[in-house]
């Protein structure tokens, strides 16, 4: 489990910099940064992130009102979770001024999100106040809500007051496999089931607009029962570059969903999810952070029962910066496996 060590960031090597989001708007300078930005050749060939571009751009129609489309669709064929919330995200943000940054969101998903139309974003502006202002959002899809999301925001405000958990020691990302890696070596077994190969296939086909690079594999994919808990680098595909704390806060809302909910299911391999899905999801955000640089997420389940699970997540910086935590319960109803995997 993780290491509860607190760390209060006096010591020379523990980290100093929460909350600081120095001069309003600007991502912290991590080591990567100070080596240099990482080089534009190291993004991925979409250059610019697609989350960016396309998923936390939203139409504005009117005042408090804003409109969302998809990028990519889970196989469930309901809208992922982790794009209505960043999106959610997004639409709140708008009417905040720029001093202020999200600290924490609490939503439910109340519905199923349909894939074929875009989804609505209302913004009740609930309450401005001297520190913290707090904001509304209900997601719409044909006249009713499918995600109703609180976000509060804070002005900087330092505080001698100042812990955190030690990151867990893992491979850096540079020493891991991306998912897409990991496929193509299952790929190339020769003993591979070809049911098991064209779910592989499907997954390369996945458009996902994250990058990972699972610490321990198995654990990623849940090959063998273990303990409810996985490792994982995570950035946004593509640049976004610093200077928009804002927007960062947006895309980990996006990643923060992603194989969030599987860690609930590890120690049950002779189990597999007919249905699963987030109910709600909560986030706290203490640091700055790039979102398009690498991240260690990590998850673990403290609890499952009564078809429902509990998972609570945390991503660190690199540098070892507690960036945000994460809370998700999720409903799920599962069936006994038949056949063990072949991977
Ligand atoms: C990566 C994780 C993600 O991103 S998940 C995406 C984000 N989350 C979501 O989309 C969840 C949105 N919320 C919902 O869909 C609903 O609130 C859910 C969770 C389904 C609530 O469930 P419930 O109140 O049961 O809704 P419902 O009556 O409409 O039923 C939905 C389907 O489930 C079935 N169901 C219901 N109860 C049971 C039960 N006890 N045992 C077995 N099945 C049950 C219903 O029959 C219904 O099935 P179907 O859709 O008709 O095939």
């Amino acid at each position: 489990m993780a290491d509860r060590k607190a760390n209060t960031g006096s010591s020379s090597e523990g980290p100093t910099n929460n909350c600081d989001y120095t001069g309003g708007t600007e991502s912290p300078k991590s080591p990567e940064d100070e080596s240099s930005e990482r080089p534009e050749a190291q993004y991925s060939q979409d250059l610019k992130s697609v989350l960016v571009t396309s998923v936390l751009n939203l139409e504005k129609l009117d005042v408090d009102l804003y409109r969302g489309t998809h990028h990519w669709v889970p196989r469930t064929q309901r809208l992922f979770g982790g794009q209505i919330v960043g999106q959610a995200l997004v639409s709140a943000a708008e009417s905040v001024s720029d001093n202020l940054f999200a600290h924490s969101l609490h939503c439910y998903f109340v519905r199923a999100g349909d894939p074929k139309v875009p989804v609505l974003y209302q913004v009740d502006r609930i309450r401005d106040g001297r520190s913290f202002t707090v904001r509304s959002v209900r997601a719409i899809q044909h006249g009713h809500p499918i995600l109703i999301c609180q976000a509060s925001f804070h002005m900087q405000q330092p505080s001698p007051l100042q812990h955190q958990f030690t990151m867990p020691e893992v491979p850096q990302p540079e020493d891991l496999l991306t998912v897409e890696e990991l496929i193509h070596l299952y790929l190339s077994k020769p003993d591979l089931a070809e049911k098991s190969k064209q779910g592989l296939n499907k997954l390369l086909a996945n458009e996902v607009p994250i990058e990972i690079k699972p610490v321990h594999p198995p654990h990623f994919y849940r090959l063998a029962g273990a303990e409810p808990r996985k490792l994982f680098w995570v950035r946004a595909r593509g640049y976004i570059g610093e200077g928009n704390m804002k927007l960062h806060c947006c895309v980990a809302a996006y990643v923060s969903d992603f194989a969030f909910l599987g860690t609930a299911l590890l120690p049950y391999p002779n189990y597999k999810a007919e249905f699963s899905a987030s109910l709600d999801h909560a986030m706290w955000f203490h640091s700055t952070f790039r979102s398009d640089e690498w991240m260690l997420y990590e998850c673990e389940s403290p609890w499952a029962g009564g078809s429902r699970g509990l998972v609570q997540g945390r991503l660190w910086r690199r540098d070892g910066v507690l960036a945000a935590s994460c809370s998700q319960e999720g409903v799920l109803r599962v069936t006994p496996v038949t056949e063990p995997s072949k991977l």
